[in-house]
C-alpha cells in the first residue's frame, strides 16, 4: 500500500488556496436579495445577472491569490480568467447546492434558476451536475484545489505559454490527488471521479453560451463585466 504523505509545502498551498476560496464570497446583501424581490422571469433573470456579476468579481479576486497566477504572461492569465469563468461559475453555484444555503434560499435559487427564461434542454443537465457535484461531498479543500485546476487548464483559446499554465496545474492536481486519497480512503477512484466533473463542466459552457445566445435573442441585457468576460 503507497503510503501518501502531503509535503509542507503543498499543505502551505493548499491553505492559502483553501483560505482565499472562503474569503472571497457572494456578499450577503446580494444574497439576500434572492429571497425579497418578485418571482417574474424578468426579476429572476436580473437577479442572477447580479449574483453573477458579484461572481466573477469574486472569482478574479481568488484566482490572484493562486500562488504563481501572477507571476504568469499578462494577456495569459485574462485568457485563464476568460476560458474559465463558467466553468468556475457552475461548479461554485453547484456547491451552493450541495452544502444547503440557509433555510429556504436553496428552494428559492433553484427556483429563480428554473424561471430566468433558460430552456428545458439546459436546465435537466445543469441540475443533473448540480445532484453529480453534491454526491461527492468534497470537503472544502477539495474544493477550492478543484477550481483552481479548472483555472489553470491551459488549453483553454490565446494561452501563449501553455506550459507555464501545465507546470501550474501540475503542482495543483499532485496535491488534489494526494488529498482525494487521504479524505477517501475507502473510494480509490475518487479522483478520477473528480477530475470526470472537469468533463462534464466544458459539457455545460457549451450549453452555457447557447443560453446566453437565447438570452440575448430575446434581448436581456447583461452587465459590462458580463460582456467582457464572456463576449457577449
Ligand atoms: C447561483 C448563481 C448563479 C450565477 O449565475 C447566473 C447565470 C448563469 C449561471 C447559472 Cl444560471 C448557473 N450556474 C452558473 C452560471 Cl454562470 N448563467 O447566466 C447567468 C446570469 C447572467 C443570468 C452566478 C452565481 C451564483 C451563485 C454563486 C455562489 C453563491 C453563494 C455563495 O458562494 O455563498 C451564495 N449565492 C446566492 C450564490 C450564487
Amino acid at each position: 500500500k503507497e503510503k501518501v504523505e502531503i509535503t509542507k509545502e503543498q499543505q502551505a498551498l493548499m491553505k492559502i488556496i483553501t483560505d482565499a476560496y472562503n474569503r472571497h464570497q457572494i456578499p450577503q446583501d446580494v444574497a439576500k436579495k434572492l429571497l425579497q424581490d418578485q418571482y417574474s422571469a424578468e426579476e429572476n433573470f436580473l437577479l442572477l445577472t447580479e449574483m453573477a456579476t458579484s461572481q466573477v468579481q469574486v472569482l478574479v479576486e481568488f484566482t490572484k491569490n493562486i500562488p504563481g497566477f501572477l507571476s504568469l504572461d499578462r494577456e495569459d492569465q485574462i485568457a485563464l480568467l476568460k476560458g474559465s469563468a463558467v466553468e468556475a461559475m457552475f461548479l461554485r453555484s453547484a456547491q451552493v447546492f450541495s452544502r444547503k444555503m440557509p433555510s429556504g434560499h436553496t428552494e428559492v435559487l433553484e427556483e429563480r434558476i428554473r424561471k430566468s427564461g433558460i430552456s428545458e434542454e439546459f436546465i435537466t443537465p445543469m441540475f443533473n451536475f448540480y445532484k453529480s457535484i453534491g454526491e461527492l461531498h468534497m470537503v472544502q479543500e477539495e474544493q477550492a484545489l478543484l477550481t483552481t485546476v479548472t483555472i489553470l487548464t491551459p488549453d483553454r483559446p490565446y494561452v501563449k505559454d501553455q506550459q507555464a499554465v501545465e507546470r501550474l496545474q501540475e503542482t495543483m492536481l499532485d496535491v488534489l490527488r494526494k488529498l482525494c486519497v487521504l479524505q477517501h480512503p475507502q473510494e480509490p477512484q475518487y479522483f478520477a471521479r473528480l477530475l470526470g466533473r472537469l468533463t462534464e463542466l466544458r459539457t455545460l459552457s457549451h450549453y452555457h453560451t447557447e443560453m446566453l445566445a437565447s438570452w440575448r435573442m430575446n434581448d436581456h441585457k447583461f452587465t459590462p463585466l458580463l460582456c467582457e468576460i464572456w463576449d457577449v
